[in-house]
């Protein structure tokens, strides 16, 4: 396999009284698009809390680019990986250009330079919120404030972009213009990792999917290659549902 981008290996996470992951190991390809699946509460946040350093972790590995990620000094990790997490807190009611800019800090000393603002610029343009970006944060829509948010850990440029569930709160067209985006960033010596909800945008686009189930991950390309009749998705959601072949790709429906 080429390198990859994140490695981990024997990782578990416990909580008083509950496993949510048990030694999970797991390689993801660099300059690829990955999408982690699974059911509300099988431990995908968790991960990517470990993945990211929110969480601590006491045993297993966990490599960011063939460095073990505690040993990547605190300076050089925004340009390592970058992370979208699920909830945000926002009190302040910073204009949208000024929080795409705050995805520049770590990379200045005394203030944003002529490089920042440009990169900015072209965020904005290139995620179609131009026309946002003197608006207050605090004042824009659920689905405004997730692209604003993406925009700003685009902004950021790391080589390892997490997103957790980067789709939420968009319409389709939003949905599919910000899928197209992390995909390209995925071309161009970057790497994304998306958790998600929707299998069907995950088949369209995703190079590689995984699964977290009862506390460990699959790669779903060798569960297919050990059983190709198995409706994989039947297994992971815990329902009947029917699967139907548009072009290459498979999309799962309910049962109706
Ligand atoms: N701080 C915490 N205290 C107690 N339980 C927690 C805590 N954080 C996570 N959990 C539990 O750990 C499990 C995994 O949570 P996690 O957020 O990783 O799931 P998830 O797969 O991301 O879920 P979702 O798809 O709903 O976002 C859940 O059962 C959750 O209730």
């Amino acid at each position: 396999m080429s390198l990859a981008a994140i490695k981990i290996e024997n990782l578990s996470y416990s909580i008083p009284g509950k496993t949510i992951l048990d030694n999970v190991s797991l390689s993801l390809a660099a300059n690829q698009f990955s999408v982690i699946l699974g059911r509300n509460g099988s431990g995908k946040s968790t991960l990517f809390n470990l993945i990211t350093g929110k969480y601590p972790y006491s045993s297993g590995v966990v490599e960011l680019l063939g460095k073990e990620r505690s040993s990547i000094p605190q300076k050089s990790l925004a340009k390592t990986i970058g992370f979208l997490p699920q909830f945000h807190q926002s009190v302040f009611p910073f204009s949208v250009y000024d929080v795409i800019l705050t995805g520049r800090a770590a990379f200045y000393r005394f203030g944003p330079s002529g490089r920042d603002h440009e990169i900015v610029e072209q965020t904005l343009l290139n995620m179609g919120i131009s026309h946002l970006k003197d608006k207050s944060y605090t004042d824009l829509s659920g689905g405004e404030r997730q692209l604003v948010l993406i925009s700003r850990v685009m902004a950021q440029g790391p080589d390892i972009l997490v997103l957790d569930e980067p789709t939420n709160h968009l319409d389709l067209h939003f949905q599919v213009l910000v899928l197209d985006k992390l995909k390209l960033y995925s071309r161009s010596g970057h790497t994304v990792i998306c958790i998600m909800h929707d299998p069907n945008m995950a088949s369209i686009y995703a190079d590689h999917t995984y699964f977290i189930k009862d506390q460990k991950a699959y790669d779903s390309s060798l569960l297919i290659a050990e059983d190709p009749f198995a409706n994989i998705y039947e297994a992971l959601y815990e329902m009947p549902l029917m699967q139907v072949q548009v072009k290459d790709k498979t999309i799962i429906i309910p049962q109706f």
